[in-house]
């Protein structure tokens, strides 16, 4: 197993640098053509079941070989796609333009060599005329191999301080493994102000819905024109002052999760929606947990304040003690007591909000290219793939090549939020774009690119940075490759646990039993505790905060709920008992705990005689002595460090230089033999002197559950 671990690893490291010089055939392999990328899963599937995981030295070769074989193919099938799909690709010049001043992108240390990260894992920051010697310190990889992959691509440069298109940057990074992440930098930019982006949530029927009618309705547009069609997931209200507040319509809860999982910052306020006769129920919540994830700013808004039943006081001191500070109570969070349906308290919500924006000081980029994040994307029969975006810097133009996620097109036609169709769009607008390829997702960046081969190159690239991704996933998952982020085991790791259970009683006593099961390697960070059964917006909360669900006595989880927790990887506990959910909990936090790091005295010896090695020359150093001992307990080991004790105190600590048996050299002696012994920095040995051999293990936690029932990690 070791080996096939070691195996992973290096051919992991090697793999991408075999996708450029290697070929490897595999005639029995269905690889080549048009169904390639449908081979695969198959291809994994037969090849990855069966085989014997073991320790036996035959096992192992054929798991290893198997691994290599997999990872050649896997990189044959993707080189066969890209191929099929990307168009010739004529040579090109980067072209060296003026881009103002340097882009302070922030320092980003160069990988390690030995870096406990696999590759794919990590995440670089790329701008717009970064340099390959850049792009070699942050990937971590060789200047030459990487100009290798910008030929590839069909590109040329002069020298590797030439600075090259963040798209080409994109590339190079997706083909050498790493993922990247674009810095739209506005620097030596005239930035703007633009309207804020607001997304609506609360519970379920506390009046979402009503207050963004009543809202819309506000909209000068909807004035003027006498009512408006809402095309999109989204619309902007204009304030008689000339301010606008664009409001997304689409988000639940789950689409905010995803979108911020996805790395897409669209929200710059959550509207908290609380009903005054209801007060805060599970939902409002779960909408806390999600805006304080994202650090956005809430507002509160608590609406059908009209009901007789209504009392907004409740609703304040309830959030209070929920931790949102609210402005009457010396916080910041502000409050606003509104009706939709009496459409009273509107005008002070919307001067609310743009009090907010104004703090934030929201500012954009007018010119240049365009960035904007998707918030809905649908297939139409007639139109195809339909993506409805905010825009967060720069013009957007009809016509311009643009890439969304791993998907690309031409804008045929670009919408506003009444549907109709313009030319060009601004930050903070939302519009709906028509002539992209493929779907994308909600999250997905938008970036526009100049040439339609260009666009297609990026998407091909990063549909095969996922693929590849994905295979190496199911690779890993396979073969158990232990991470070793926490060698050196003294750093504290968070456990991130969302609590779900039937009343809040339960729900609270589950939480204060799991806090006590932390410790000083893992702190138990609890994110979101909430009542009712597991929804799917807990399983995007989890996936986004890399949680794991404990579900107390409620009923399992629906299956599509259990088969989106599984397909993102995200543990749920279900248990009906404590002490269950406990001992459950207790074990994966033993797991997670990376261990601390501690010396022991694994071996000790009495000094018997002291040697003088002399007469060496000059060259090989000064003169050496050598402790000759008989070990009275434990084990003595040549890797370990020494520790010299006289009457009880410690005269010195040092690593051992020689181990040695009859002259031989040796890697261990044991209790009830004699040996000789250099300890480094130690020439003075005396008869009688105690010598202690120092190992250094690795004490993972234990889980200990007392008699009366308490329970608590011991490290
Ligand atoms: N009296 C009163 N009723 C309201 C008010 N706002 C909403 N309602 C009523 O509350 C009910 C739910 O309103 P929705 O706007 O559908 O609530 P929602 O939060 O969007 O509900 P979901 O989309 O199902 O989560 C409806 O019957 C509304 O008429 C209000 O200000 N006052």
């Amino acid at each position: 197993m070791a080996m096939a671990v070691a195996a992973a690893r290096a051919v992991s490291r090697g793999r991408l640098r075999s996708l450029l010089t290697t070929t490897v055939n595999f005639p029995s392999r269905p690889c080549a053509g048009a169904g390639a990328g449908d081979a695969s899963p198959s291809f994994f599937a037969s090849e990855f079941t069966g085989p014997s995981y073991g320790s036996a030295g035959s096992a192992t070769s054929v798991t290893k070989l198997h691994l290599i074989r997999f990872i050649h193919a896997s990189s044959e099938l993707l080189a066969t796609r890209r191929r099929d799909e990307a168009r010739p690709q004529k040579q090109k010049r980067v072209k060296k333009v003026d881009r103002g001043p340097p882009v302070e992108a922030p320092y980003i240390p160069p990988a390690r060599k030995r870096d406990s990260k696999s590759l794919s894992d990590r995440t670089i920051e790329i701008f717009e005329g970064i340099t390959i010697v850049e792009l070699a310190k942050r990937t971590g990889q060789n200047i030459n191999y990487l100009k290798q992959i910008l030929t590839n691509v069909g590109e040329k440069i002069d020298t590797e301080f030439d600075p090259i298109t963040v798209d080409v940057a994109e590339l190079i990074a997706m083909e050498a493994g790493v993922n990247v992440r674009r810095l739209h930098s506005d620097e030596g930019a005239v930035l703007e102000p633009r309207p804020a982006v607001v997304t609506v949530m609360g519970h379920v029927d506390h009046g979402k819905t009503s207050l963004l009618d009543a809202l819309r309705l506000t909209s000068v547009a909807a004035k003027e024109a006498g009512g408006i069609t809402q095309h999109l997931g989204a619309f902007v209200v204009s304030m008689p002052s000339g301010a606008s507040i664009t409001f997304l319509d689409t988000p639940g809860h789950a689409a905010f999760s995803a979108m911020r999982a996805r790395g897409a910052a669209v929200t710059d306020i959550v509207v908290l929606v609380v009903a005054a006769d209801d007060g805060v129920m599970p939902q409002t919540l779960e909408a806390i947990s999600h805006a304080k994830t994202a650090n956005v700013p809430i507002v509160v808004a608590i609406n059908k304040c009209d009901k007789p039943s209504a009392n907004p006081e409740r609703v304040k001191i309830q959030l209070g003690s929920e931790g949102l500070l609210l402005e009457d109570m010396g916080g910041d969070v502000q409050v606003v007591e509104v009706s939709a349906l009496g459409r009273t308290g509107l005008d002070k919500l919307e001067e609310t909000l743009l009090f907010q924006a104004e703090m934030m000081e929201l500012k954009a980029r007018i010119n240049g290219p365009a960035h904007a994040y998707v918030v809905e994307a649908r297939l139409d029969r007639g139109r195809g793939p339909l993506a409805t975006m905010i825009m967060q810097s720069g013009t957007l133009v009809s016509g311009q090549y643009v890439v969304v996620g791993a998907e690309w097109g031409r804008i045929r036609a670009l919408r506003d939020m009444t549907g109709k169709v313009i030319e060009k769009a601004w930050p903070a607008m939302p519009v709906e774009i028509e002539g992209l390829r493929g779907l994308p997702m909600a999250g997905d960046d938008v970036i526009v690119v100049e040439t339609e081969e260009r666009a297609r190159m990026l998407s091909t690239g990063r549909k095969e940075k996922m693929e590849r991704d994905r295979l190496r996933k199911a690779m890993e998952e396979k073969f158990e490759i232990p991470d070793a982020s926490g060698e050196e085991g003294s750093e504290r790791v968070e456990m991130p646990i969302i609590i779900k259970a039937d009343v809040q009683g339960t729900a609270q006593a589950v939480t204060d039993s799991l806090k006590s099961l932390n410790s000083s390697q893992v702190s138990v960070n609890i994110i979101h505790i909430g009542v009712g059964p597991i929804s799917q917006s807990d399983v995007d909360l989890a996936q986004a905060c890399g949680a794991c669900i404990v579900g107390f006595n409620i009923r399992s989880p629906s299956l599509p709920i259990s088969l989106a927790a599984k397909q993102a990887n995200i543990k749920i506990c279900m248990h009906r008992v404590i002490y269950h959910l406990l001992e459950d909990m207790g074990k994966l936090i033993v797991q997670k705990a990376p261990g601390m790091l501690e010396i022991q005295v694994a071996g000790e010896g009495e000094v018997l005689s002291i040697f003088q090695l002399t007469g060496r020359s000059k060259s090989k150093g000064p003169d050496v002595k050598i402790a000759g001992i008989r070990i009275v307990d434990g084990r003595f080991t040549r890797s370990a460090t020494m520790r010299l004790l006289r009457s009880g105190e410690v005269v010195v600590e040092g690593s051992c230089l020689s181990l040695k048996r009859e002259k031989q050299d040796v890697e261990t002696v044991d209790k009830g033999n004699e040996c000789g012994l250099v300890i480094q920095g130690c020439d003075d040995f005396r008869i009688g002197d105690v010598i202690q051999c120092l190992e250094q293990v690795k004490r993972k936690p234990k889980f200990v559950s007392a008699e009366n029932g308490a329970v608590r990690i011991e490290c």
